[in-house]
């Protein structure tokens, strides 16, 4: 069977997998992984490694992940490259069958690992084709169906992907969210060294609000000297005021930012008014720009990939980072107190936000890398670099 693009083709013979679009086009192939059917949002991600972080990053909820790279899972999975034990994509296109792993860090083969987490593989479909497809005409609605029988009812399939409300609106932050506070330990992975272990010395103590956090980002913050403790999405001002936090994290998730707003906003608008510094990344970064007065919009096709530029204004240095999102703080119509401090050299759109005259920033990429590169770490310093210090040991 050649590499499948999106046709309105019969089931050829040895189709165990197929996605479906809410238009009726659908592409045939061989599923891995779990075996079902899951609706999503289909993307596209251009980075050449890390599928196991994609995978993992809460970030990808309802969403179907079509890698750009055609051999994923060439490298097998571990237990180190995870970004979250909470729910992340429901599914992966690829191009190429998913071979035996090769690497001394692997520890098991990822379609065994898709189907321990329930989420479905389909490989053997032109990759290519479908991007062009989602760059031309946005990122459709679909259902991601594997049967390793071959029984498919399409035209059920096809209901079910329009039937799915799409992301525009969907508040997921609260749903993926860590349900229990959790003191945080352990900073960031080197070879042959695995996690570092935290120091206990007195350190600035940051509250991170988890609105589907990749792990990396509280690494990055334990690395930087902070104390971190994690909460979840729905926590209210009070309890994190009584945790008497010297600056609070806004983190990434999936979903609408615009739909948190029963929750996420007045919080971080309440934290702004009391000068509490703040740092936002992606989604937690669109949240303070409408705290701040700023709107979000939906992208037509979003950024997600490893190795997108971007450029610092005050001093036009230009960083090469990892991105993941499908909204974007509307830079077209800033309210005065919300400054510009990055944009993307691919399209112009924002990626990063100050509030003026107070200690409150976001950037709309993944300063944490995982996977991608390590040029912006520096953001985390700046951070941890504003807090005062707790004067007793935690
Ligand atoms: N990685 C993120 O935090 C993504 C934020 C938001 N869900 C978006 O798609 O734009």
């Amino acid at each position: 069977m050649a590499d499948a693009a999106l046709s309105h083709a019969p089931q050829p013979k040895g189709a165990t997998g197929v996605l479906v679009l809410a238009d009726g086009q659908v592409a045939w192939g061989r599923g891995f992984g779990a075996v079902g059917q899951s609706v999503g949002e289909v993307c596209f991600n251009t980075a050449m490694t890390g599928y196991q972080e994609v995978m993992t990053d809460p970030s990808y909820a309802a969403q179907i992940v079509t890698f750009t790279f055609p051999h994923i899972g060439n490298v097998g999975v571990n237990d180190e490259d995870l970004e979250s034990l909470v729910e992340g994509a429901v599914g992966c296109v690829v191009r190429e069958d998913v071979t035996a792993p090769s690497s001394f860090r692997s520890r098991g083969e990822f379609g065994d690992w898709l189907k321990a987490k329930g989420k479905i593989g389909l490989a053997g479909i032109d990759t290519r084709a479908l991007t062009r497809r989602i760059r031309q005409s946005g990122a459709p609605n679909a259902v991601i169906a594997h049967d390793p029988a071959g029984n498919f009812d399409i035209p059920a399939l096809i209901k079910r992907a329009q039937d799915w409300p799409g992301l525009e609106g969907m508040d997921l932050a609260r749903v993926v969210s860590r349900g229990k506070y959790e003191g945080w330990e352990g900073g960031i992975w080197t070879l042959g060294k695995g996690y570092a272990r935290s120091p206990r010395d007195a350190r600035p103590h940051v509250v991170a609000i988890d609105y589907g956090a990749k792990d990396n980002i509280f690494r990055n913050l334990d690395k930087a000297g902070a104390r971190v403790t994690v909460v979840p999405a729905q926590t209210s001002l009070e309890e994190i005021l009584a945790l008497e936090p010297a600056g609070v994290f806004l983190s990434n998730g999936p979903g609408d930012p615009a739909a948190t707003g029963a929750y996420a906003v007045p919080t971080i608008q309440a934290l702004l008014d009391r000068d509490i510094p703040i740092f936002g990344i992606c989604l937690g970064h669109q949240m303070l720009g409408i705290a701040a007065g700023a709107t979000t919009t939906k992208m037509h096709q979003g950024h997600r990939g490893a190795n997108h530029p971007v450029k610092r204004l005050f001093d036009g240095v230009v960083e090469i980072t990892s991105m993941n999102h499908g909204f974007a703080v509307d830079n077209t119509r800033l309210p005065d107190n919300v400054i510009e401090t990055h944009v993307s050299l691919f399209d112009g759109s924002n990626c990063g936000i100050a509030v003026k005259d107070k200690l409150a920033f976001g950037v709309q990429y993944h300063p944490e890398a995982s996977p991608g590169p390590q040029d912006s770490f520096y953001l985390f310093e700046r951070f941890v670099g504003m807090l005062k210090p707790e004067t007793t040991q935690a």
